[in-house]
């Protein structure tokens, strides 16, 4: 079986998948067997076949080769909202125990599965069922993206609590610098080392597509 992280981040839209990328090619340049799953993904493009493709997924799956989208990224809607909405609007009951066995169906393929939540920690999946839930249910060792910025200690270390009271192991965290000039950043930085009980795995630099 392969060795999984769940990656999460300190906010959407912050570089969950811009690490998750880095990540994946660091573990294929070392001679790894790599794939990822984004369980969960709301917000898609609508392909000339009529089928529904999200952004993160083409992002992971260019890094990956993976054909096999329907296991991947078992869960996609239209809309780019919160997925516990996303999917009541579209009648669809978001199942732990679904995501779980593709994950292990990937798991078996692999030498490292990295996992790709929809959102922070608490992002909702339905009512009452949170990201958290789906890490649980994974029992994956969590890797945090901190979105570097004004902000992002607060962000952080109450994502690092939530993570530790989940019962999960933090395996590291990713500096990724979500803006071109972050004043005091090896401050901040230095101050995210001595408060946070895990490795820094990665830094990555602000580089706008
Ligand atoms: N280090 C960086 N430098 C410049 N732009 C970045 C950096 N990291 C992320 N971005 C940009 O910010 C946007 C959000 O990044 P990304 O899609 O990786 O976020 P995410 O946390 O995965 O979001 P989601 O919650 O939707 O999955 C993207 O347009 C991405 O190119
Ligand atoms: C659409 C977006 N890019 C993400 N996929 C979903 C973000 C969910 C955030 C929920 C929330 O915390 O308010
Ligand atoms: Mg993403």
């Amino acid at each position: 079986m392969a060795q999984g992280f769940f990656i999460t981040g300190t906010d959407t839209e912050i570089g969950k998948t811009h690490s998750a990328v880095a990540l994946l090619r660091h573990w294929q340049a070392q001679g790894q067997r790599v794939l990822a799953m984004k369980p969960v993904a709301s917000g898609c493009e609508v392909l000339a076949d009529g089928s529904w493709l999200n952004d993160d997924v083409a992002r992971l799956v260019a890094v990956t080769g993976q054909q096999d989208l329907d296991l991947m990224n078992p869960y996609r809607f239209l809309p780019p909202v919160s997925p516990h909405i996303a999917a009541r609007q579209a009648g669809v009951e978001i199942a732990l125990d679904t995501i779980v066995s593709h994950y292990q169906q990937l798991a078996t393929q692999a030498d490292t599965v990295l996992v790709e939540a929809a959102g922070g920690w608490l992002a909702p999946l339905a009512e009452g069922l949170y990201m958290e839930d789906m890490a649980r249910a994974l029992q994956l060792p969590v890797i945090l993206v901190v979105g570097m910025r004004l902000g992002c200690i607060n962000h952080a270390l109450l994502t690092v609590r939530a993570i530790q009271a989940s019962g999960l192991t933090l395996a590291g965290w990713v500096a990724n610098r979500v803006v071109p000039q972050q004043l005091a950043y090896a401050d901040n930085l230095a101050t995210l080392q001595a408060a946070i009980d895990a490795p820094l795995l990665l830094e990555l630099p602000y580089a706008p597509a």
